[in-house]
C-alpha cells in the first residue's frame, strides 16, 4: 500500500486556512489524486465542512483542540481514513488556536507511522493582523509567532489588504522569525502545489533522501531487532535537547513483550505492553541531523546483535 502524505494546515482563526484547503483540494483534482481531508473545530458545530466536496473523504473533530483533549480520537480518524480509503494526500486542519508541536504530536502515530509521509506544516498568516498584533493578548501574540517559527512553508496571506510597503514589512519581520520556510505572499491563499509538495526541504537534501532541517520535523525509525535497555537509556542521554519527542514501542533484550515508550521535553516513561506491537518509534525534533540519529539506532541493535552471535 502506498503512503499518505500529510499536511498540517496552521494559522490563527481567519487566516485562510479553509480558503487554501480549498485551493488545494481543486488542484490535487486537477492532478488526479486523492485527497482527503481531517478538520479540526473547537465549536461542536461544523462550519467549514462546506468547503468540501461531497466526494472527498472528510473525518471531523469537534468540540475541542487536536493538541489537548482529543489526541486519541484524531489517530483513530486518521488511521481510519487510512484504512478505508488510502488516499493519496491527507490535509488537517487545526483549529487556529493550536500548537505546531503538540498537533503534530497527535497525528504521528507509531501505530501507522509507516503509512504515512509526513510532508509539513503550512501557516497561513493574516498579514493585516500580523501588523496589528500588538493589540492581542500575549498569549495570543506569542500563538501567532509559535505557528510562524515551526512552519515548512508560510503564506502571507490577505496582501490585497495592505499597501506595497507594508506587504515587504510583513515579509521581513516574517521571514527574519523563521529564515528556513519557503515564504509566499498570496492573496486569497493561492499557492501553487509544486510549492507545497516541495515543502520547504532544499532540494539537494530531497535528491539525497536526507531528513537534515533546521525545522520542526518527524522522523520514523522501525526496530528489526531488540536492544539493551541500558543502550537505549545511555542513548537517550546523548540526544540533542532540541528533540521535544519521542513515542513508540520498542523491545528490551531482557522482556519477551515491547515497552510503549514516551519521551516529552527530556522526560522518559515506559508502560508494559502484553502484545506485540510494530516497533516503531517516531521523533518530533528541530535542528536535528536524522541520519545521525538513525545511526545511532541502528548501532544500538548492531551492538545487541553482535552479542547474541558470540
Ligand atoms: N481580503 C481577503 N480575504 C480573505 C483572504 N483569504 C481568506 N479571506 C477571507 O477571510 C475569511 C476567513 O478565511 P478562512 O479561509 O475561513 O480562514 P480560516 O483560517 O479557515 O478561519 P477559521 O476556520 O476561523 O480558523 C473568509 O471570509 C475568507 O474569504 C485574502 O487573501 N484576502
Amino acid at each position: 500500500m502506498n503512503k499518505s502524505e500529510v499536511y498540517l494546515l496552521s494559522g490563527f482563526l481567519g487566516s485562510g486556512k479553509t480558503t487554501l484547503l480549498k485551493n488545494l483540494l481543486q488542484q490535487e483534482r486537477l492532478d488526479g489524486r486523492r485527497a482527503a481531508v481531517l478538520m479540526n473545530e473547537l465549536g461542536s458545530v461544523s462550519i467549514d465542512s462546506d468547503a468540501v466536496n461531497e466526494d472527498v473523504p472528510l473525518k471531523e473533530l469537534l468540540d475541542g483542540c487536536i493538541c489537548c483533549t482529543i489526541s486519541d480520537k484524531l489517530e483513530a480518524q486518521l488511521q481510519s481514513l487510512l484504512i478505508e480509503n488510502n488516499p493519496d494526500v491527507i490535509y488537517i486542519e487545526a483549529t487556529g488556536a493550536a500548537h505546531p508541536v503538540e498537533v503534530l504530536d497527535a497525528i504521528v502515530s507509531p501505530l501507522f507511522a509507516d503509512r504515512i509521509d509526513f510532508k509539513g506544516i503550512i501557516t497561513t498568516v493574516d498579514s493585516k493582523r500580523w501588523l496589528e498584533r500588538k493589540k492581542l493578548s500575549p498569549q495570543i501574540q506569542l500563538l501567532l509567532v509559535e505557528q510562524v517559527k515551526h512552519a515548512n512553508l508560510l503564506l502571507i496571506n490577505k496582501t490585497d489588504t495592505l499597501n506595497e510597503e507594508q506587504q515587504a514589512n510583513v515579509s521581513m519581520e516574517i521571514s527574519l522569525l523563521n529564515p528556513h520556510a519557503f515564504t509566499i505572499l498570496t492573496s486569497f491563499a493561492k499557492v501553487p502545489t509544486n510549492h507545497v509538495r516541495k515543502m520547504g526541504y532544499k532540494k539537494d537534501l530531497l535528491q539525497h533522501r536526507v531528513k537534515v532541517d533546521l525545522q520542526l520535523r518527524t522522523f520514523v525509525y522501525h526496530f528489526k531487532h531488540h536492544i539493551r535497555q541500558e543502550d537505549f537509556e545511555n542513548f537517550l542521554r546523548e540526544i540533542p535537547e532540541t528533540i521535544y519527542r519521542i513515542k513508540g514501542y520498542v523491545r528490551f533484550s531482557e522482556n519477551s513483550y515491547p515497552y510503549l515508550f514516551q519521551y516529552s521535553y527530556g522526560m522518559p516513561l515506559y508502560m508494559k505492553e502484553y502484545m506485540n506491537m510494530p516497533l516503531n518509534l517516531v521523533f518530533i525534533g528541530e535542528n536535528i541531523d536524522w541520519t545521525v540519529l538513525n545511526d545511532m539506532l541502528s548501532d544500538l541493535e548492531e551492538k545487541q546483535s553482535r552479542k547474541i552471535d558470540k
